[in-house]
């Protein structure tokens, strides 16, 4: 574990790493773009506990899942805080400010916060979404067929209208909500502004600071967007016009939570529509590459959705008889994990582990890249190889088949008391559109009318930022068959027209209640 080079000289308690340059520490090698790599690369040097710095911020980077779970969960007391994000006003939310839940320090606002999101997810999870995940596929499938160039449109549509529906129950918001959540994500990303790496130059004033005024800008916008989406769902309450959403729950019930009243309301539900959007899109983006590139396992899963399907399409009762889907996806996001940095914890005692000294304020990375690429557990771990869940002989294979492979759990979504609040939802979303996929398309390379040549799918180019999605690329979705196309049609025309009717219908039920108010009112 002792570094034995002469670039890393130890004091007695310090743990080893990269030599660290007076001041900045080590950021002058450490690239933005694909950041995992760098570190990983240092794990393989200095080990799977190894200590850096920038510009004064202690890092820890953890490489190894042992140590996560000895310090993350066993440990949660006291490392269960989250690092300052330098480029949002008050990201922990210390002075109040109660917006953003994954990037709370370990406060009282986080603590009802987690406590109302969990009960609202898991409510969510319990009644099957209400039966909208159908209803989205469908439409996702339509728009499949109609326009497959704009898949990249349309995947992140549909993860949008999941979560815009669930909050307030109206489709139509997908669009803004996604591009209100890319701000975000950006802005808080280490790839985002310069002032979250060069932090020192966010604390030039106002009005010599473009950062600070693009960021008013934003965080104003959306925090209106919030609120504005609270008091129409509240208005439509008024008239009956208000179908069941989060929003319209939390409202019938705000005086028995904890939330302190509209603003952390709108924040909260707020933040959980932009929370589901980017980080179900990619592994929903990571399958269609790992499906392209492995045409065996695409036909393995089409055989298996077949059989146990027939000529609908899988619902997630079909779960327990879907093992080779659940083993692609599950696959898919160990070998193309979409938080590959990991989300810090911040610690808020001195501590000592294995005999080195972890200082209070020190930032932990669990590096979920090198979690998932450890060839021990993983062997083989640069290749694709759904096989490593379904067959005995595997390390991480696990019985019986009708409940593992489960994605729930995995490292990607973190650790103790911040582990992620979306796990079932992302396993069931997952399900269904990745079984429709499989049931309705053949996912292939496209290719090239001008040279008859296979367009490639870059499997190493995205984004860097805290969740990432591969960059821009073509692909084919090729209908199974005829039928399949016909059925396509039928299934969203048949939906679409449904939910319009029960639409109109709860309108009409308002109208009579509102015509029967009034009536009372005159008659007084
Ligand atoms: C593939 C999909 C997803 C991945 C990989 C993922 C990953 C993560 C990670 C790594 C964290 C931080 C854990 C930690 O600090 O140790 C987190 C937190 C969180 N996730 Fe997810 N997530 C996913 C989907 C979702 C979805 C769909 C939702 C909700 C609709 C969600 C809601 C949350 C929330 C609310 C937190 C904050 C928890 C806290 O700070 O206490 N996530 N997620």
């Amino acid at each position: 574990r002792r570094p034995t080079t002469k670039e890393t000289p130890l004091a007695d308690h310090e743990l080893p790493g990269p030599a660290l340059v007076p001041f900045i520490g080590r950021i002058h090698d450490l690239p933005i773009d694909y950041m995992w790599l760098k570190f990983k690369q240092w794990a393989d040097t200095y080990g799977p506990i190894y200590r850096t710095e920038m510009l004064g911020a202690k890092f820890i980077i953890i490489s190894d899942e042992k140590i996560a779970e000895e310090l993350l969960v066993k440990r949660a007391k006291i490392y269960s805080d989250r690092p300052v994000i330098r480029s949002l006003f008050d990201s922990k939310s210390t002075h109040g400010s109660m917006e953003y839940l994954p990037l709370m320090g370990k406060n009282q606002y986080w603590a009802r916060q987690r406590k109302f999101t969990h009960a609202y997810l898991t409510e969510a999870t319990n009644a099957q979404y209400h039966g909208l995940m159908y209803h989205e596929v469908k439409r996702w499938l339509w728009r499949l067929l109609q326009n497959p160039d704009d898949f990249a449109f349309s995947l992140e549509d549909m993860a949008s209208k999941v979560m815009v529906t669930l909050t307030w129950d109206d489709p139509t918001l997908s669009e803004y909500c996604t591009k209100s959540a890319w701000g975000l994500l950006t802005q808080m990303s280490p790839a985002g502004p310069i002032t979250n790496v060069l932090t020192p130059l966010w604390h030039l004033p106002e009005f010599m600071n473009p950062w600070k005024i693009a960021e008013h800008k934003r965080h104003d916008e959306q925090q209106h967007w919030w609120m504005e989406r609270l008091i129409t769902t509240r208005q439509k309450m008024a008239r009956h016009e208000q179908r069941p959403c989060f929003t319209r729950t939390f409202l019938e019930n705000s005086k028995s939570t904890r939330i302190s009243g509209d603003y952390e309301a709108s924040s909260v539900i707020g933040m959980m529509a932009l929370v589901g959007i980017f980080t179900v899109a990619g592994p929903l983006y990571y399958f269609l590459v790992s499906m392209v590139h492995h045409p065996d396992w695409m036909k393995k899963c089409q055989e298996e959705v077949d059989l146990v399907c027939g000529d609908r399409l899988p619902v997630l009762d079909d779960y327990p008889n879907l093992p080779i889907l659940r083993a692609c996806i599950k696959e898919t996001m160990r070998w193309k994990p979409n938080v590959p940095t990991g989300v810090a914890h911040e610690v808020e005692a001195d501590d000592f582990y294995r005999g080195y000294f972890i200082q209070k304020g020190t930032r932990i990375l669990p590096l979920d890249w090198a979690f998932l690429r450890n060839p021990t557990k993983y062997p083989d771990p640069e290749n694709y190889r759904p096989e490593r869940w379904l067959e005995s002989g595997w390390p991480t294979y696990q019985e019986p088949l009708t409940v593992h492979p489960t994605i729930k759990g995995m490292s990607s979504f973190g650790w103790g008391q911040r582990q992620c609040l979306g796990m079932s939802l992302t396993q069931d979303e997952l399900l269904v559109a990745c079984g429709a996929l499989a049931w309705a398309f053949t996912l292939k390379k496209k290719v090239d009318p001008k040279t008859g040549l296979e367009i490639d799918v870059p499997l190493d180019k995205s984004n860097s930022l805290l969740i990432v999605k591969p960059d821009p690329f073509q692909m084919a979705f090729e209908p199974r068959s005829e039928a399949k196309t016909q059925r396509i049609i039928e299934m969203w025309e048949e939906a679409d027209s449904q939910d319009q009717k029960d639409r109109e219908a709860f309108l009409q039920v308002a109208k009579m209640i509102n015509k029967e108010k009034e009536i009372r009112e005159l008659e007084r």
